[in-house]
């Protein structure tokens, strides 16, 4: 009695095992967001580096609009814009579908628009206004492209700019990441700070310890100016994608903290090793760049 009764249980417990160990097998296969992945492309010049971003943005966008209809990408300041001008000339002028583009930024200063040290002002005049005439953001700015309102305060600013997002997300232009429930974008080109900052989150400054705000705001930017908005990483690590855009030798030991396992100056972590994305991280590195890894 107690054999068969034994030999009736194994029999069920094999016969669960085997339904529930194959699907522990998919889990393991699932991508989680400790598992997204990154690339390393290292190149011999900052040129091409511009050609390779160029197909990359070019390809996202494509596969974007196809699948949705609309590609919405997030722009930081500095050498990224001159980075991007490839993308900006044939083929990639005319094939891209510059319409369907959503233009957010990452961070951005709290300065007039038309003022040269707005990245609105250097994203519109470096390469916005070169893409295509639909995309020709005269004031004011088209509605595909979201530039910060210039009359308000960094506070005042960074709260419309995340009031519009919220906005943006409850319309359903812009979807929410199941895992984060910040808006996911498309793509985030990133660039990074010889501290290894990315976007306006220093790592001496309190806001890149931000985890419920989506944008906040700095006024002592060690970076002038001095008054930004910016992202904080909960929004950034919920892009799909993320490249990091980073050229120049005065940033190559970040690079080897962020990439070569090395630690910060004084053993603190820096911003730039805390981006990663909900799809794929890719860092575009020119030689300069990569010097230390
Ligand atoms: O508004 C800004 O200043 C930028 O968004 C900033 O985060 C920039 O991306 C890095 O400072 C790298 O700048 P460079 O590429 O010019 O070195």
């Amino acid at each position: 009695m107690a054999a068969s009764f034994f030999f009736a249980f194994r029999r069920a417990i094999f016969t669960i095992a085997k339904l529930i160990l194959p699907l522990g097998g998919l889990y393991m296969l699932m991508p989680s967001k400790s598992r997204a992945k990154t690339n390393i492309l290292k190149f011999k010049s900052e040129d091409q580096v511009a050609a390779a971003l160029a197909k990359y943005v070019a390809d996202l966008s494509d596969k974007s609009i196809k699948e949705k209809g609309s590609f919405s990408v997030v722009l930081s300041g500095g050498s990224l814009i001159h980075t991007l001008r490839k993308l900006v000339e044939d083929p990639y002028k005319t094939d891209v579908e510059w319409s369907k583009w959503l233009i957010f930024w990452v961070d951005e200063r709290v300065v007039p628009l038309d003022d040269p040290e707005s990245n609105f002002k250097q994203a519109t005049d470096g390469f916005i206004s070169k893409a295509s005439t639909n995309l020709l953001p005269v004031p004011p700015p088209p509605p595909n492209i979201y530039a910060i309102n210039d009359k308000k305060s960094p506070k005042g600013a960074a709260e419309d700019y995340e009031a519009r997002l919220k906005n943006l997300v409850q319309i359903k232009t812009i979807p929410v990441s199941k895992a984060s429930g910040c808006p996911k974008f498309d793509l985030m080109l990133l660039g990074m700070g010889p501290d290894g900052h990315v976007a306006s989150l220093f790592p001496s400054r309190p806001q890149r310890k931000e985890k419920k705000k989506w944008v906040t705001f700095i006024t002592d930017s060690p970076k002038p100016p001095p008054s930004r908005i910016t992202f904080t990483f909960p929004v950034i690590n919920s892009a799909s994608e993320i490249a990091m855009v980073v050229t120049g030798s005065e940033v190559a030991d970040a690079v080897k903290v962020a990439l070569g396992g090395g630690r910060g100056w004084g053993g603190t972590t820096l911003p730039c090793t805390e981006v990663s994305a909900e799809g794929e991280l890719t860092w575009f590195l020119d030689k300069d760049a990569a010097s230390k890894l």
